[in-house]
């Protein structure tokens, strides 16, 4: 989790010297906790970095759920927090606030860095199997964020899309735990991303790193 840290943020400090500004998604959910917390000692010219998340749950900002909340109680301290939070107003519904999520999330783009998790159903990000929001949300032509229902979840998402995620200048997938390295074997293999949506990242464009720990 530390040296992931040092090397997001030597990446983001690289972005940010080229273009004078920079962008990172992270993402939410049980596992990132420590990594998030050991960028915010970084030292970096934050108030000029955007942070978002990769997607958030529909949730109020006060739930335990909200990964909004994880990112305050973790990145958005220390040196990171002046970071420019672009938040996903989650409350309201998925759909309330989109256009104005979208209008935001373009003005970041393209993402320099991504750090993405995984689930053992090979889902990431948002982009869960079994959505009837999934293919939209993988196709070339999708809007940059995306509402998604997945069945199993108690609640609707927003998610960044695939091409969104792809066009990322490095993407990093950070996973524990033996049963997401069998997931990640199983996605590995060939075949559609509808099946397994983190075959939408491994085939990304640009350089992709799996870290994982157990
Ligand atoms: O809000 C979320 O749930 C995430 O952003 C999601 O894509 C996450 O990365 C995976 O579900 C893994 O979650 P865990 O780290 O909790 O296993």
């Amino acid at each position: 989790m530390r040296g992931l840290a040092e090397l997001v943020g030597d990446q983001l400090r690289a972005a940010h010297a080229s273009k004078g500004r920079a962008s990172l998604a992270v993402p939410g959910g049980t596992t990132p906790g420590p990594f998030l917390t050991a960028l915010s000692e970084a030292d970096l010219d934050w108030p000029e970095i955007t942070v978002m998340l990769t997607d958030e749950r529909v949730v109020p900002e006060y739930s335990e759920r909200s990964n909004t909340r994880l990112l305050r109680e973790t990145l958005m301290r220390n040196a990171a927090a002046g970071a420019n939070l672009l938040r996903f107003h989650a409350i309201g519904g998925a759909d309330f606030l989109l256009d104005t999520v979208r209008e935001r999330v373009a003005e970041a783009l393209p993402l320099d860095v991504t750090v993405l998790g995984m689930g053992a159903d090979m889902h990431t990000a948002s982009l869960f199997p079994g959505t009837p929001e999934l293919a939209a949300a993988l196709a070339g032509t999708a809007p940059d964020v995306v509402a998604m229902h997945p069945p199993g979840q108690p609640e609707a998402r927003l998610t960044l899309s695939a091409p969104v995620l792809r066009g990322s200048g490095v993407i990093h997938i950070l996973l524990t735990g033996a049963e997401k390295l069998a997931a990640l074997d199983r996605a590995l293999a060939p075949g559609p991303a509808e099946e397994a949506p983190i075959r939408a990242i491994l085939d990304a464009p640009c350089p992709v790193t799996v870290h994982y720990a157990d």
